[in-house]
């Protein structure tokens, strides 16, 4: 890129970490490595003098005031230096760094200590409070070393393929993108909406693995690996998280599940704590999320929640996609502040964001502006100006920088001057033109910033990119390592699913609408039978009649219910399952045996009214029988509505063909739960009566409660698959 005055650029943070620890320890290998460094790139080589934020860390770290001094306090570059050379997994509850940093502007002032506060005090301070007014609160962090991460993306491009309905072709969403973001940096992802900076976001976070995607990524200068699931933190667009659950709980179950090993059960829930009073929850952090139906946290709230839910690991890389629509411009500069927190503790952030206030903009290391998928700068957010400028644009009137790059981006070019070359050109008449204005064509302002940042700027950045990242081997091979770590183990996984199950969803089951529904058709039915006796055949045949609606409604109803568990579900298992917070089959138990107590209970009620009402038989054993084979009924049921629904994991889909499904099951009944359970009802009433009802012979049972329990293991298998398929289809 050419870059005026290229000398006297302020470096980048990763430089300055790199150059910090190299003077602190005096290492020679860490030194050598830093002067291999690319320059906005791959970060900056040369020796300038230090930036503002360096020096000011400088001072930070020798006023005593601030801390500086204690021996214990030590800088936070010369903590993610140490953990780049001597990094171990196993120390990471061990490791607290214990530094201190000032933040650029605004004057607030950062520490990060590593220790927790009690949660009594917690109560007492509200550092992200929407109340407080920035600049006079001091934020506190807890953060340990992490392994450093190299983030490295060259000529990466995207396509899918478009269905139509006789023909297909594809579109392409990226064209060869290439930048780098290192750690201690904040890299921004800005473009009109639709150019690609969620795509982009998902491959970078290997969210998105498709036989389409060229070009390569690399992190630590190695392709992905299991290893990084555990690593990454990815904030999605959408909040997703479970409605029903409160902020405590939905922080406290994600430490459980993804904080090591090494760390005790109170330790994981303190660790919540801590990063509920980080991002000033403390307030609503008995306050459920909420969702369509269910008021709940406001939107900044929810918003901060799902970064709790990824900082709580605290991740190398952490990605996060648009952290900041829909919220004021105070939280909004607050949550790139604490971004920009989170890079200073040596971590590597991305983010994409749509249209940052100029405050905001400045707080970005380095940018990557996209329009419709291509490549129309990459560098640093400081320089984006000077870049434009130097191809002929820039800003006829005082606007915001990141205004004026989107006008740009999306070929607008009101108060933009024109660049001679592109001027040329129009009044050579050999690009199209607007024909009111006479100015060229968004298309034509498009294909220019292209061929501008082609021709002058990308093939000095790939070369920056290529240079090899400044750690050594063993730091490398980590990345390298297939090698999962899970949380927690594979009992724990199960039973915090099952209880994190039973909570959200017992507001489904004892809704209104469903006690209602069940105790309602109990009640109609143990009306039309009122009191019915067995005492000739003609009224048997009646009361079978009944026997046969209980093994129809218990046959259906769970169905319906069922085919909605996984696609529900769905975005929060890719999520969770993509940062290899449990296991699949922990997953699949729990999530299918949390819904038993609760679905039992309704049957129960159900058969107290109607049993009673329409006179069954009246004594012990056949009321417990009866339950049992009801029991066994609804546990066939659900299996085939989990399999339905994994197979299409598609709410739509899972709703057209819940609609269906009585048909479906009608056309086999004779292979169903229904027809087995109608023999077992027969059975159990009558055995003693008669051999033979309504044409079906009364036998020992045994065919029918081997059949019902082939079916209740042998649906549930099948969703298991279903589930696994879905898994390898989205490279989770
Ligand atoms: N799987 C897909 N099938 C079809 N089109 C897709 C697919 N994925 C992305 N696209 C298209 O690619 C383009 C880029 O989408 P993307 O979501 O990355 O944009 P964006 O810049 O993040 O937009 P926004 O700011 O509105 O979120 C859009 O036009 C989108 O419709």
């Amino acid at each position: 890129m050419e870059k005026p005055n290229s000398t006297t650029l302020a470096r980048t943070k990763s430089d300055q970490l790199i150059e910090s620890m190299a003077a602190a320890l005096k290492s020679p290998q860490s030194s050598d490595h830093s002067s291999g460094m690319p320059d906005s790139g791959g970060g900056g080589g040369g020796s300038g003098t230090l930036s503002r934020k360096s020096s000011r860390r400088m001072m930070v770290a020798a006023s005593p005031g601030r801390g500086g001094g204690k021996n214990t306090h030590i800088r936070k570059s010369r903590s993610a230096q140490i953990s780049q050379m001597k990094f171990e997994l196993d120390d990471l509850s061990s490791g607290a760094a214990l530094s201190r940093a000032s933040s650029a502007s605004l004057g607030f002032s950062f520490s990060f200590t590593g220790f927790t506060m009690p949660p009594d005090e917690i109560a007492d301070s509200k550092p992200f409070s929407d109340d407080d007014i920035p600049g006079t609160k001091t934020i506190k962090f807890q953060t340990e070393p992490t392994i450093p991460i190299y983030l490295k993306f060259k000529d990466v491009s995207y396509k899918v393929v478009m269905k139509g309905m006789t023909t297909s072709h594809e579109k392409d969403i990226l064209n060869g993108i290439s930048g780098c973001v290192n750690p201690g940096e904040v890299l921004a992802l800005m473009g009109p909406s639709g150019s690609g900076k969620t795509t982009l976001l998902n491959l970078l976070g290997a969210r998105i693995c498709h036989s389409t995607i060229s070009g390569s990524i690399t992190y630590n200068d190695q392709s992905y690996s299991k290893f990084l699931k555990s690593r990454i933190g990815f904030v999605t667009q959408d909040d997703v998280l479970f409605p029903h659950l409160t902020v405590k709980e939905t922080l406290t179950y994600a430490a459980r599940l993804r904080l090591p090993k090494t760390y005790t059960k109170e330790q994981k829930e303190k660790r919540a704590l801590d990063v509920i009073y980080e991002l000033g929850l403390e307030r609503c952090q008995d306050t459920m999320i909420g969702g369509s139906f269910v008021r709940g946290v406001s939107g900044g709230e929810r918003k901060r929640v799902c970064i709790g839910n990824e900082i709580i690991i605290n991740p190398s890389l952490l990605f996060l996609d648009e952290p900041t629509s829909g919220l004021d411009s105070t939280t909004a500069l607050r949550i790139v502040q604490m971004l920009q927190d989170i890079a200073e503790a040596g971590k590597t952030v991305v983010t994409t964001i749509h249209q940052p206030s100029s405050r905001l903009f400045h707080k970005f290391d380095k940018l990557i502006l996209l329009g419709k998928g291509s490549l129309l700068y990459f560098g640093k957010a400081s320089e984006a100006m000077n870049y434009f400028q130097s191809i002929g644009c820039s800003p006829l009137i005082s606007m915001n920088p990141a205004e004026f790059l989107l006008d740009l981006a999306n070929g607008n070019i009101n108060d933009v001057s024109l660049p001679s070359e592109l001027e040329d050109r129009v009044q050579m008449g050999t690009v199209e033109s607007e024909r009111h204005s006479g100015k060229p064509s968004p298309a034509v302002v498009h294909e220019y910033l292209v061929e501008a940042y082609e021709s002058r700027v990308a093939e000095t950045e790939k070369k920056k990119i290529m240079a090899p990242s400044p750690l050594d081997e063993e730091v490398k091979s980590k990345v390298r390592s297939s090698k999962r770590e899970w949380g927690a183990s594979w009992y724990e996984q199960f039973s915090i699913l099952f209880w994190r199950g039973i909570k959200e969803r017992k507001h489904d089951y004892f809704s209104w609408l469903r006690i209602t529904q069940v105790l309602s058709t109990a009640i109609i039915l143990g009306l039309l039978w009122w009191q019915s006796d067995t005492k000739n055949i003609k009224d048997l045949q009646d009361q079978a009649g009944l026997l046969f609606f209980i093994a129809v409604f218990w046959g259906f109803f769970p169905v319906f219910t069922a085919i909605f568990t996984f696609p529900q579900e769905r975005a929060m298992l890719s999520k969770e399952r993509a940062a290899d917070m449990y296991r699949l089959s922990a997953y699949f138990l729990a999530r299918t045996t949390s819904d038993l107590p609760l679905d039992l209970i309704l049957p129960v009620l159900f058969l107290l009214v109607v049993y009673f009402m329409a006179s069954l038989r009246l004594s012990a054993t056949p009321f417990v029988l009866t339950i049992l084979t009801v029991f066994l009924c609804i546990v066939a049921a659900q299996g085939l509505g989990l399999a339905i629904g994994a197979t299409l994991m598609d709410l739509k889909r899972a709703t057209t063909l819940a609609s269906r499904v009585p048909i479906f099951i009608s056309w086999i009944r004779y292979m169903s739960f229904n027809y087995h359970t109608y023999k077992l009802l027969l059975k159990v009433q009558y055995e003693h009566l008669t051999p033979v009802v309504n044409g079906i012979k009364i036998d020992s049972g045994l065919t029918e409660v081997a059949a019902l329990i082939a079916m209740v293991f042998g649906y549930r298998f099948l969703a298991y698959l279903s589930l696994r398929r879905m898994k390898l289809q989205s490279g989770a």
